[in-house]
């Protein structure tokens, strides 16, 4: 479970999130929707215990992430799939997490499997990943010790047709096996389709919330998305 109990974050005169408050049930998906700057990536972090809420409570698996005994293996994170050593290939850089972690050298080859990253593709260095094949890596790295709870910020970023319909079975799957996630993504068509619950957030606060169906309610997704968000002006700090 992940839950957000009104969160609210500033940055100096800037509330980047205001009293937000949803959860994601084990064994479901949730979709985190909203334009450039509503305060996806803060909330994220936070849930992540990389920045602390000015108020509230973002509490995973039952505590703060900080307070958690082993939280590389309960919590998979994807927050900047940029972010690794462009020299390494794939397979070391999940070797190193699979060391970091104290699982066996079993447990990489699986992953680069589960995400099409096997032979030539595995030895390539990072650098010369493709924008699909750094968010695969990302993925894999945050799947390594089999979490049970997944933040994936914008996980289909660079991903093609066949790259986003894969990761929408990964994602179907890693539910069905009780994990609960949450994604943010700017494709709506694509959240739509893989999304239990949908969270819309606009200028750092919730604006809707629900199944897909609920939110579109007779409209398409994009329509109510767009009608929301455009009204939404962010409070001062
Ligand atoms: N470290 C920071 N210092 C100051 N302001 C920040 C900081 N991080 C985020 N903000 C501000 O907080 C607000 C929310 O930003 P955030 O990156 O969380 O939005 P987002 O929904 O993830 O956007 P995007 O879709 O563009 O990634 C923005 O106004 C942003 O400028």
């Amino acid at each position: 479970m992940i839950e957000f109990h009104r969160v609210t974050k500033t940055y100096k005169g800037t509330r980047a999130l205001d009293e937000v408050s949803f959860t994601v049930p084990p064994g479901t998906v949730t979709g985190f929707l909203g334009p450039n700057g509503a305060g996806k990536s803060t909330a994220m972090r936070i849930l992540a215990g990389l920045c602390r809420p000015t108020s509230g409570s973002a509490i995973v698996l039952g505590r703060p992430y900080a307070e958690l005994e082993r939280p590389a293996y309960d919590v998979g994170t994807l927050l900047d799939a940029g972010a690794r050593h462009p020299g390494r290939s794939g397979r070391e850089v999940l070797t190193l997490g699979a060391m970091m972690l104290g699982l066996p050298r079993s447990r990489v080859d699986e992953v680069l499997e589960l995400v099409g990253l096997t032979g030539k593709e595995g030895r390539q260095a990072v650098g010369g990943y493709s924008l699909g094949m750094r968010q695969r890596l990302g993925i894999g790295h945050a799947l390594l010790g089999r979490p049970r709870a997944l933040i994936l910020d914008e996980p289909a970023n660079g991903l093609d047709p066949q790259g986003i319909q894969w990761m929408r079975e990964l994602l179907r799957g890693l539910a069905g096996s009780g994990c609960a996630v949450l994604l943010s993504s700017h494709l709506l068509h694509e959240v739509e389709q893989v999304a239990d619950h949908i969270v819309l957030i606009g200028a750092g606060r919730v604006l809707a919330q629900g199944t897909p169906a609920e939110l579109g309610g007779g409209r398409s997704l994009e329509q109510t998305f767009l009608d929301l968000t455009s009204h939404a002006d962010r409070r001062t700090a």
